[in-house]
């Protein structure tokens, strides 16, 4: 191994600043003025392109609740790149939406074309270094870039690990006996769990491709945390349906998550409730993907099993919705919030994205 790698900084925080400090991000490329013709003398091309159909398949149908409203090449691409910036500017409150759940503005919606290659992170930053220049210059702003940040570290830390990416005790080979129980595991991947903001997450992600990545963070924790399945059954789903699956962010996010990348934290469990009610409080997330508990008001359809009959109006329990597979002591001290119609979340600054889960405990975001 170079050793460049070698001396990649194992903890995000750490790899920031030394990038924020020491490193340059080097010009784009510009355009070729055309490419080279095909050398047709060798390749002989006489089909055409086989249809969907031809191949068994059926056109894709577009769920119309998916937060991933957009078509792929390069040319939405960029056309994402400047509605998000210049047309909406909804750029300038990235930090204090970025952990949303419902429509297509609440983060970049970056990763899908990123993934393919079909725009670079080089064009992104210095589009948002002109935007910082010609019109706002905030937190939201750097935020895009310290998430972007992210994703190179992934990189880094995938080529600096290998093939460890992918054991099952991760980038640390931690021994630890994750549990292999299939009918648990297709209960998660169906979003059939009872818990019903993890079944609304991977609802949408079987419906559409696309999942939040507050959603990410707390389905991972569930099915590693609380159902103590093999992260790997976790990563694989993910990677059969996420339309921005990308080798690196996703291994790397699921070490994190299960507790076996860099820097684990023990006690790193989501709370299933306390996150509904941070981030989905008066519960509209979970009325769209978990239609049988639309009825339920408020924030208490995240808690179905502890409402009364009156509550539940018409809904049996087992019999239209599932009853929760697992319910973790902890989730309790939160199950008052979903039933007090004056509780509001969190302020959306004091929410705490990747970067608080994963520092080190010495270190800070920004
Ligand atoms: C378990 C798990 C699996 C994940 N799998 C993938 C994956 O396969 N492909 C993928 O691109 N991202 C993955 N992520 C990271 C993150 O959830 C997505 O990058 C993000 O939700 C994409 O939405 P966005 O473009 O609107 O992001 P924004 O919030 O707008 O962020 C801008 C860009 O920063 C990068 N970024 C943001 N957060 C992360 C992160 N945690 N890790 C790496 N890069 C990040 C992405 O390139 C993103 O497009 C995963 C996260 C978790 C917790």
């Amino acid at each position: 191994m170079c050793a460049l790698l070698i001396s990649c900084p194992d903890t995000y925080t750490q790899f920031r600043k030394d990038v924020e400090s020491r490193s340059k991000i080097r010009k784009e490329q510009p355009m070729p003025p055309m490419l080279k013709p095909l050398p047709l003398e060798t390749i002989e091309i006489s089909e055409e392109l086989p249809s969907l159909q031809k191949l068994g398949l059926v056109d894709p149908t577009v769920n119309a609740n998916t937060a991933f409203p957009f078509s792929g090449g390069e040319t939405h691409a960029l056309s994402r790149l400047q509605s998000y910036l210049w047309s909406t500017r909804a750029v300038e409150k990235y930090k204090t939406t970025r952990n949303g759940l419902l429509g297509s503005e609440y983060s970049t919606k970056f990763s899908p074309w990123l993934a393919f290659g079909c725009i670079s992170p080089r064009r992104i930053f210095f589009e948002l270094r002109k935007y910082e220049n010609e019109r706002v210059k905030n937190d939201s702003t750097y935020w895009v870039i310290f998430e972007l940040l992210w994703r190179d570290y992934f990189r880094f830390i995938a080529a600096k690990y290998g093939k460890c990416l992918f054991y099952s005790g991760g980038i640390k080979k931690i021994r630890y006996k994750w549990e292999e129980d299939m009918a648990k595991f297709r209960k998660w991947a169906d979003g059939q769990t009872g818990v019903p903001f993890v079944d609304a997450n991977m609802r949408e992600l079987l419906e559409t491709g696309w999942m939040s990545n507050r959603g990410r963070q707390n389905v991972a924790s569930f099915l590693t945390k609380d159902l103590k399945l093999d992260w790997r059954l976790g990563a694989e789903w993910f990677e059969y349906l996420l339309v921005d699956y990308d080798v690196c962010s996703n291994y790397g996010n699921w070490n994190y998550s299960a507790g076996i990348g860099n820097d684990p934290r023990e006690d790193r469990k989501f709370n299933m409730i306390k996150q509904a009610m941070d981030y989905d409080s008066d519960g509209s997330f979970a009325r769209i993907w978990v239609p049988e508990l639309s009825s339920i008001h408020g924030g208490k359809i995240h808690v179905p099993w502890t409402l009364r009959h009156g509550e539940l109006g018409s809904i049996k329990l087992g019999v239209d919705y599932p009853n929760p597979m697992i319910v973790a002591q902890e989730w309790g001290r939160h199950f008052d919030k979903t039933k007090s119609s004056s509780w509001t979340a969190p302020s959306r600054n004091k929410q705490k994205g990747i970067d608080f889960y994963f520092k080190s405990n010495t270190s800070s975001g920004r």
